[in-house]
């Protein structure tokens, strides 16, 4: 079965149709690029897909170890399921470290109980102790590492989206989901952020859903790339596939021809 299947998934606002009737299913291991103009529902689709928005009609089903189903979708359990997303506005915890930052995004799968923390048990060093070193080892794959003790909001704008990247990693998805990774990176952290996103979804066995506006991003490292125009699922294809689609350079790139 694939790790994603998505049925007749539709999604209004008052008269907004945000998403139509959208069908479309990802196999373990992908890299898809989601990509479509401002407005055609892409946000709104990952927001379906994590609990944020309950559909309007349709389905959302996980084969992530169980299964899971559009019912048992709520945002604070996501993380258990083995699903992690990044957000198009950097959700990070600006005034703490990156270190905290990431420690956080351990906090999920920690063992110990409660009465190991209160009495400061040997079992909650241990934990402790090997969650700082996993910690480091995941800033140190980021670059990150000689900034650790730093406040969050003081890093730039691309290593605060890296960081947020590996806070995400830290909690063990399956699955990862990225809302415009590259927004406001130069060319350099862009092209850094490619092999970035090659490497981790090799590295933690990762299926990768990305939303981006940077098409070289997209042409570069996606499979698999599903176009939204108006909430409605247009193309689903491979790059090459997308950049020849005459619907998607009508609708997507204003009849230019090239992407
Ligand atoms: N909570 C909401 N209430 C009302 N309308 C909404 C809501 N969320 C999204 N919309 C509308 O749904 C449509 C799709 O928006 P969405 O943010 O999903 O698009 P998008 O493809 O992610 O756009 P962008 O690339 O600009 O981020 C838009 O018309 C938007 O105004």
């Amino acid at each position: 079965m694939s790790v994603l299947k998505v049925s007749n998934l539709s999604k209004t606002f008052g008269g907004i149709r945000a998403v139509t009737d959208v069908n479309l299913s990802i196999e373990k291991g992908e890299i898809i690029g989601l990509i479509g103009p401002n407005g055609a529902g892409k946000t709104t689709f990952f927001n379906l897909l994590t609990g944020i928005y309950n559909p309007t009609s349709g389905e959302v089903v996980y084969d992530l170890n169980r299964i899971i189903s559009t019912r048992d979708l709520k945002p604070y359990k996501i993380t258990h399921y083995g699903i992690a997303r990044t957000f198009q506005n950097i959700r990070l915890f600006q005034n703490m470290s990156v270190l905290d930052n990431v420690l956080m995004g351990f906090h999920n799968g920690l063992k110990y109980g409660i009465a190991s923390a209160l009495f400061k048990l040997p079992s909650y060093y241990k934990t402790e102790k090997n969650t700082f070193e996993e910690a480091c080892v995941l800033l140190d794959k980021f670059n990150l590492l000689d900034k650790k003790d730093e406040i969050s909001k003081n890093l730039s704008y691309g290593d605060q989206r890296r960081l947020e990247i590996a806070r995400a990693l830290a909690a063990k998805p399956k699955l990862l989901l990225l809302d415009e990774p590259a927004a406001g990176m130069n060319p350099k952290e862009t092209k850094e952020l490619k092999e970035l996103i090659t490497w981790i979804r090799e590295a933690f066995e990762l299926t990768v859903i990305v939303i981006e506006h940077d098409m070289s991003l997209v042409m570069e490292i996606c499979e698999r790339i599903f176009v939204f125009d108006y909430g409605i699922l247009i193309a689903n294809g491979t790059p090459e596939e997308i950049q020849r689609d005459e619907r998607v350079i009508k609708a997507y790139l204003g009849g230019e021809e090239q992407c």
